[in-house]
C-alpha cells in the first residue's frame, strides 16, 4: 500500500481555505478539515468530552437532547482568564486530533488514494510545515480578507484584529508554500488546484 501524498492547505483567517478544500474534494481529492475534527471531538460523544470535562468542569453543557458537549465560549474564558488554560486544553485536544488525523490517512491509503489533502488553518504556527510533501497557501488582499470576515458579522473589528496578530503573516505564509492560490474568484481558485493535481501526478509519473 503505498502512501497518498500529501498536501498541506493552509492560509490566514477568512482567506478561503474551506472553500478551497471543497475545489479539491470537487476534483475527487479527500479532505481532512482540522477545524471540522476539533467540532467532532467537541461535540455530542466526542473523546475530547470526558477529559475537558476533569480539567474544566465548567466547560461541559448538554445539548438539546441531553447529551454532554464542549461549549467553546467557556473555553475561551478560561483561556481569557488563565494563562495555563491553553496549554493544558492542547495536551488533551492535539493527540485526539493526531488520532483522527492517522485514522482518514489509513482510510485514504486502503481506498487507493494518490494524493490527499489535510486542511489545517495553524500549519506554520504549530511548526507542522516539513510534514507535508507539497505546502499550499490560500490568499486574497488583506482587504479583501478583512471585508469578508467582518462581512460574517461573528466577530468584531478589535478580534480579527486580534487573531491576525497571532497568526503568522500572509507574506510570510507565501513565501514559504510550494504554491499560493488566488482566491480572489472561484475560477482563479478552481484553476490552480487543477494545475496543482496536474504538477504533482505530472512529476510523479515522470
Ligand atoms: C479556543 C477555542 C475554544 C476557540 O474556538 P472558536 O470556535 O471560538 O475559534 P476557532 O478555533 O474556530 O478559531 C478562530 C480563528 O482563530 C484562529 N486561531 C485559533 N487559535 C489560534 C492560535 N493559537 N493562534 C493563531 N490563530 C488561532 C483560527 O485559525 C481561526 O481562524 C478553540 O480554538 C480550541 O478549543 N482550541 C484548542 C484546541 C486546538 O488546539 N485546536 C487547534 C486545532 S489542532
Ligand atoms: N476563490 C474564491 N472566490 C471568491 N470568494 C471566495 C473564494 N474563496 C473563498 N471565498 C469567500 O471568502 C469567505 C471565506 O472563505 P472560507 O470560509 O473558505 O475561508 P477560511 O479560510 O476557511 O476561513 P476561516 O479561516 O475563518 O475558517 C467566504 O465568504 C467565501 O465565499
Amino acid at each position: 500500500m503505498t502512501r497518498p501524498h500529501l498536501i498541506g492547505l493552509t492560509g490566514s483567517i477568512g482567506m478561503g481555505k474551506s472553500t478551497t478544500a471543497g475545489l479539491f474534494a470537487a476534483e475527487g481529492v479527500p479532505v481532512w478539515d482540522a477545524d471540522a475534527a476539533v467540532h467532532r471531538l467537541y461535540g455530542p460523544g466526542g473523546a475530547a468530552v470526558a477529559p475537558l470535562a476533569r480539567i474544566c468542569p465548567d466547560a461541559i453543557v448538554e445539548d438539546a437532547t441531553g447529551q454532554a458537549i464542549v461549549d467553546r465560549q467557556r473555553l475561551k474564558d478560561w483561556i481569557a482568564r488563565d494563562d495555563a488554560a491553553l496549554p493544558r486544553i492542547e495536551a488533551i485536544v492535539h493527540p485526539l486530533v493526531g488520532a483522527d488525523r492517522a485514522a482518514f490517512l489509513d482510510e485514504a491509503a486502503r481506498a487507493g488514494a494518490d494524493i490527499v489533502v489535510l486542511d489545517i488553518p495553524l500549519i506554520f504556527e504549530t511548526g507542522a510545515a516539513d510534514r507535508f510533501d507539497t505546502l499550499v497557501v490560500v490568499s486574497a488582499p488583506a482587504e479583501v480578507q478583512r471585508a469578508r470576515v467582518l462581512a460574517r458579522g461573528t466577530m468584531t473589528e478589535a478580534e480579527f484584529e486580534n487573531i491576525l496578530a497571532r497568526q503568522v503573516p500572509d507574506a510570510e505564509k507565501r513565501r514559504r508554500a510550494d504554491h499560493v492560490i488566488p482566491t480572489t474568484t472561484l475560477e482563479a481558485a478552481a484553476a490552480a488546484v487543477r494545475q496543482i493535481l496536474e504538477q504533482i501526478r505530472g512529476n510523479r509519473d515522470a
